[in-house]
């Protein structure tokens, strides 16, 4: 966690569970309590199917929860709408509109909100398209980028909505590990100078390491709530940190504590 910040709660869950109409005996999850606290950069991981895009849909405001409590600050539990665009909210799939330009993409949360003038949210698109690795892209169209830069052109765009809260899913699990190496030091250089608090979902249990404070590791189904993982490795954190031996021992006690959400 970055220095400085208050354990300020962003998102607090109590015993949240979730089951769809179509089957409401079965749940996805249930059992989860959690908080993702101010500045923090929390990874979530469990098996494939586990819930955890659902999860995210939940806190998004897209979906209600079937049970418990889901408190975000200015938000109210039992109304999802309360949470809807209160959240910066990245789904798997990068969903940039093929038919507009990066900077037509990137405009978006501006042309839903209207807040200042256009002139003003361009200059800002692009000077973080600088910041981004994107200048001179913002003419090009999603076809015409490579998947990191799609990745990073669909970040901008959930940051440029300007929530202090953002949730990523699985942002660069469709990259190779080099182009996936330089994301994540670009990742972290940006959070740790913006005050952004970020609830991360991955796969891969070296990235979540490299970049979170605490990773939740999620067991779906009933009964199968969340289990607390903390990381404690100094920052800033570098890749070649995978390569220590405390790294390596807490990336072996992480796939054991995962590996028994599977067989429970
Ligand atoms: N609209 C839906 N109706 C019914 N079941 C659904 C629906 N959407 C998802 N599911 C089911 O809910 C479960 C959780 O899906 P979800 O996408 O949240 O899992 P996940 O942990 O994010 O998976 P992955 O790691 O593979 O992305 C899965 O079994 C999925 O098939």
């Amino acid at each position: 966690m970055k220095g400085g910040l208050a354990h300020t709660n962003m998102i607090s869950m109590t015993d949240l569970s979730y089951s769809f109409g179509t089957s409401p005996e079965t749940p996805v999850f249930s059992g989860l309590s959690m908080d993702v606290r101010q500045g923090e950069f929390i990874s979530l991981v469990g098996a494939s199917g586990c819930g955890k895009s659902t999860l995210f849909k939940i806190i998004a405001g897209l979906l209600q929860q079937t049970g418990g409590e889901l408190n975000i600050p200015g938000t109210i539990s039992a109304d999802p709408s309360s949470r809807l665009g209160r959240v910066a909210y990245m789904p798997q799939q990068d969903l940039l509109l093929p038919w507009r330009t990066v900077l037509g993409n990137c405009l978006l949360p501006w042309e839903l909100n209207r807040t200042g003038s256009k002139t003003e949210a361009v200059r800002s698109i692009r000077k973080m398209l600088e910041r981004f690795g994107l200048a001179g892209t913002e003419q090009r169209y999603p076809h015409e980028l490579s998947g990191g830069m799609r990745q990073r052109t669909a970040m901008l765009r959930t940051l440029a909505a300007g929530h202090k809260l953002m949730l990523l899913d699985e942002p660069f699990g469709a990259l190779d590990a080099i182009t996936k190496r330089g994301l994540h030091r670009w990742l972290l250089e940006l959070w740790g100078s913006l005050e952004q608090t970020v609830l991360f979902i991955t796969h891969d249990l070296e990235e979540a390491l490299l970049l979170s404070d605490r990773i939740y590791l999620m067991s779906g189904g009933a009964g199968g709530g969340v289990q607390e993982f903390l990381v404690d490795l100094p920052r800033p954190r570098h890749y070649r940190l995978n390569y220590d031996p405390h790294f390596v021992a807490l990336r072996a006690d992480l796939e054991r504590r995962l590996y028994e959400t599977y067989i429970s």
